[in-house]
């Protein structure tokens, strides 16, 4: 098959807010795996986080209408698709990654829309799920967590290092479908070639082996096994390689499906004190289940601190810079980055950016009085 008009195979990567879907991104941008892959992330919640947690590729930065991948941003989902599958530097691979908040069926019917036949094919859908909070899930989130397992290829029960080995077996004997393959990580380690699936290696052995040098070309003449053959060839393309970020978010206080998510931000310009965050962290109304953002602290004058809170567990951390992914010469009838202020992308030293996730209602009023009393 020409290689430059195969569908293109496009991965959904679901997941419940804070299951790891971001990391598993970064794992898999950050792989020295040679393909060419265009991300799309669907943030919740007005201030982007994710796409500043990403490893990005700015210059290819693309951006998709407010709203929850699987509720409003249809039109634009599709809209961006078609475009990157008419870039001259078509990508190997798409990514889509849901918000926590999403059902990835929506994403898949779209992807199956006639429009799209011959020209994108559905590698799968990979759901991860946190071992550590799942259980802790209850009513709506735990209805939607399950809708999220149903339509996934593979399961991913992640946080296994924060997880019980009593945890583990419920999940497994308790929550799983049986038709999807299960994989248990820590820090979303999953191999890249379930991810990417048979045909994407394939292609990427054969671009390489089509680019390949000399050196290279004499050990495929002496028969190497697949494996061996793809490590140097992969290694030998990756010079060649892109990744695309197309990113979406939501309106402020947007709720979505059906109501049942809402999210609110809260900034400021104030150094904020690590007791008392950490503190007002620890005792968030149970109504928020999620909360990912940038602080600068009295503590840590040098550099801004990354805040995760998912269920019960609070994480804060010294922000690590992400490797920059080459950058391939971007076409000229390419669609060109949209400025927006919710994209500038090194924030004033003392700008603190917070998104919280829950069940509505969240009192704007009470949560940004409880932050404002963190700062100095
Ligand atoms: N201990 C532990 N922490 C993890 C693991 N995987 C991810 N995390 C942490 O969990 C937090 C949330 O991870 P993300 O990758 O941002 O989760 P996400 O699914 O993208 O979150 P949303 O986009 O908000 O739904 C971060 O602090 C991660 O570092 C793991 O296996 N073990």
């Amino acid at each position: 098959m020409n290689l430059k008009t195969a569908p293109i195979p496009v991965t959904v990567v679901s997941g419940f807010l804070g299951s790891g879907k971001t990391t598993l991104l970064n794992r898999i941008l950050s792989s020295d795996h040679g393909l060419k892959i265009a991300v799309m992330v669907n943030d919740f919640g007005d201030i982007n986080i994710d796409s500043e947690l990403i490893v990005s590729a700015e210059q290819n930065t693309l951006n998709l209408a407010n709203g929850c991948i699987c509720c409003t941003v249809e039109s634009d989902l599709i809209e961006q698709l078609r475009q990157l599958h008419q870039r001259r530097d078509r990508p190997d691979h798409i990514l889509i990654e849901t918000s926590g908040v999403s059902n990835p069926s929506k994403v898949v019917s779209s992807l199956r829309y006639p429009q799209f036949r011959h020209k994108l094919v559905i590698d799968g859908v990979i759901t991860l799920l946190d071992a550590d909070q799942f259980s802790t899930l209850e009513g709506d989130m735990k209805s939607l967590a399950m809708d999220q397992l149903a339509v996934a290829d593979i399961v991913v029960i992640n946080k296994t290092d924060l997880a019980s080995d009593a945890q583990l077996q419920q999940l497994r004997e308790q929550w799983l479908y049986p038709n999807a393959r299960v994989i248990e990580t820590q820090f979303a380690e999953v191999p890249l070639v379930l991810l990417f699936g048979q045909g994407v290696a394939d292609a990427a052995l054969k671009s390489a082996s089509d680019h390949r040098c000399a050196e290279h070309s004499q050990e495929h003449s002496v028969g190497h096994s697949r494996g061996e053959c793809q490590d140097h060839c992969l290694t030998h393309i990756h010079e060649h390689s892109a990744s695309i970020r197309c990113t979406s978010h939501s309106a402020h206080a947007e709720l979505s499906h059906g109501q049942m998510f809402a999210t609110l931000s809260w900034q400021s310009s104030s150094l904020m004190s690590l007791p008392k965050l950490r503190q007002a962290l620890q005792n968030l109304p149970a109504s928020i289940y999620r909360v990912k953002g940038f602080v600068h602290l009295k503590e840590v004058p040098d550099q801004r601190c990354v805040v995760h809170v998912v269920g019960s567990r609070v994480h804060l951390e010294k922000e690590r810079p992400l490797p920059q992914t080459r950058i391939t010469e971007k076409p000229a009838d390419s669609p060109q980055p949209i400025e927006s202020p919710q994209h500038i992308k090194s924030p004033q030293p003392t700008n603190n950016q917070l998104v919280l996730i829950g069940l509505p209602p969240l009192d704007q009023g009470s949560l940004s009085a409880l932050f404002e009393q963190c700062a100095l």
